[in-house]
């Protein structure tokens, strides 16, 4: 797991490293600015014009040291200083002085006619609120030099000027990236849309902030990389059905079958021991054929006793996909509510039905994963969908905290939150944006719920494993062709591997 950081918290590792570890500021920069360059130099030419354009901040005393190394080490680089003099700091007036003692050529007015690089040293984690004149002008005069030539590159130093590094959002307009190096840890506001498409491709590059710092000031944020598979829950030799979770699956309706196999098979393929699907009648037949490894029961055939032996046999229950939101099915999810005790993943018409009825809340507090999208988010909050995604960090922490339950907000980027801790998501992709995606991801978080994880760890690992398994789908099928079907057949390809 790595650490993902707002801006404050950023500034107060740096403080933290500056004044207490007494790692001076000038060599943090000077890293920065090397690893900086060190990634420039495998995309760029020797040919090429490349222009730092900086700002008043520390950010922009980044950019003048990164045009200083580039034009030491041969390059043609120069600098352009857009910050008002008067608000240089003191790192940013050492870095112009040193610039100017080597000789690194400056411009006076922005020309971009030969340029073919631009290293955006603008703003970085120091921008509060919208970005003011003559900022705005001059980013959008860069973001329309740049336009859609494929042989013109943008390198942001730490955040892309004008972006949120807590939200995602543009603070008024932001300066379009096609690289990112952010130093120390990854910020928020890179991973969340819109900031992940108008980074580019990020690096983040450890520049020397001691793990000390981060231990003294810890982020609530984190993400997942590949090497935390190894968190996935063993397997034993010395094991059976019994070992690996018994998954009761509460899902599907008279016209939507195929949301209850996809909870199901999902549940199995993650490792289930046994998965049982209660659901109508009518598809009763329909999965037998398609799932012969799960159970079957149906709705039409449970009375109180029997339902009350389902849940007491249950690890786990993944409640909600393609249910519907009848009257009765509200009447039927109250009973297992109330006559259940173990985890419970919530989703969809789960979560439209729990919407109308907040008293549920008391009997779901402490053990239940919700997932909702954006849509279900807003019914169950009643912020808007625009609210929600100014900020889907605060959205979803806010409602953990609330409720007492885990938010798996889903979207492009997907953030889970126990009401402390935040999981920023960084995989998957718009091919999952298809029918039954979302079905299998309750199967997923099931899966792993049943085989003994926390809560909160069976959420985040399911929505990496998910995300991964998506990924694993479109190199295989493409963006296009791939649908729920395929995301499985990527689960079974990477938790093989
Ligand atoms: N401690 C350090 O010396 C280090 C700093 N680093 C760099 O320093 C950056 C942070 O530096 P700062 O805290 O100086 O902040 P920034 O350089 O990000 O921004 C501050 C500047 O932006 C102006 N500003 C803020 N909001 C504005 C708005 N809405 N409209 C117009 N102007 C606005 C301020 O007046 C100030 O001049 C990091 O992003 C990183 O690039 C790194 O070099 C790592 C080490
Ligand atoms: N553009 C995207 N990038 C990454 N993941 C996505 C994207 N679009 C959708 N997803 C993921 O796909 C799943 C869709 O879930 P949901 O909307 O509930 O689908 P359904 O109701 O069809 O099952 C979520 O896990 C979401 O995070
Ligand atoms: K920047």
């Amino acid at each position: 797991m790595k650490a993902v950081v707002t801006g404050n918290e950023m500034k107060a590792i740096d403080t933290y490293t500056i004044q207490e570890m007494g790692i001076p500021s000038l060599v943090l920069m000077e890293r920065a600015a090397l690893s900086m360059v060190c990634r420039m130099k495998e995309r760029i030419d020797r040919a090429d014009r490349i222009l730092c354009i900086c700002g008043a901040g520390n950010n922009g005393g980044d950019g003048v040291a990164v045009a200083r190394i580039l034009f030491g080490q041969g390059y043609s680089a120069a600098i352009y200083m857009a910050g008002n003099p008067e608000k240089w700091t003191e790192e940013t007036k050492k870095q112009i002085q040193i610039a100017r003692n080597v000789g690194v050529p400056e411009y006076n007015e922005l020309d971009l006619t030969h340029i073919r690089v631009l290293v955006d040293g603008l703003f970085g984690i120091g921008l509060s609120k919208t970005v003011r004149e003559p900022y705005h002008t001059l980013i959008e005069k860069v973001n329309q030099w740049r336009g859609r030539r494929k042989e013109r590159q943008v390198w942001a130093v730490d955040v892309p000027s004008g972006l949120s590094s807590d939200t995602g959002q543009p603070l008024g307009c932001v300066l379009k990236a096609d690289y990112t190096v952010t130093f120390g840890y990854m910020k928020r506001g890179i991973i969340l849309y819109p900031g992940r498409e108008l980074a580019g491709k990020c690096f983040v590059e450890n520049i020397g902030f001691p793990g000390k710092s981060l231990q003294v000031h810890p982020s609530a944020g984190f993400t997942c990389h590949v090497q935390d598979f190894e968190q996935l829950p063993k397997r034993k030799n010395d094991s059976n059905k019994g070992t690996y979770g018994k998954i009761l699956v509460i899902a599907g309706s008279k016209n939507m079958s195929g949301a209850a196999y996809f909870a199901g098979r999902s549940a199995f393929v993650v490792g289930a021991g046994l998965v049982r699907i209660l659901t109508p009648e009518a598809n009763r037949v329909i999965l037998q054929s398609q799932l012969p490894q799960a159970m079957i029961s149906v709705w039409e055939e449970t009375d109180r006793d029997s339902l009350a032996n389902m849940l007491a046999w249950a690890d786990t229950l993944v409640i909600g996909p393609g249910i519907g939101t009848s009257e009765i099915m509200a009447q039927r999810l109250k009973s297992v509510f109330a006559g259940s005790q173990c985890p419970i993943v919530l989703d969809a018409d789960g979560l439209n039905l729990l919407a109308e009825h907040e008293e549920w809340y008391s009997l779901l507090n402490g053990r239940t994963i919700l997932t909702p999208h954006m849509g279900e988010m807003s019914r169950l909050t009643g912020c808007s969908i625009d609210e929600l995604k100014a900020d889907r960090g605060k959205a979803a922490l806010k409602l953990a905290r609330e409720r007492q339950i885990i938010c798996v907000l889903k979207d492009s980027s997907t953030v889970v939150s126990d009401g402390k801790h935040l999981y920023f998501n960084q995989t998957g992709n718009h091919g999952m944006a298809t029918g039954g995606s979302g079905d299998v991801l309750a199967g997923v978080i099931g899966g792993l719920s049943g085989a003994g994880e926390g809560l909160f760890k069976a959420a985040y690992m399911g929505v990496f494993l998910h995300g991964s398994a998506g990924d694993a789908a479109a190199a295989r099928f493409g963006f296009r062709g791939m649908t729920s079907v395929e995301i499985i057949e990527g689960l079974i390809e990477i938790l093989k591997n």
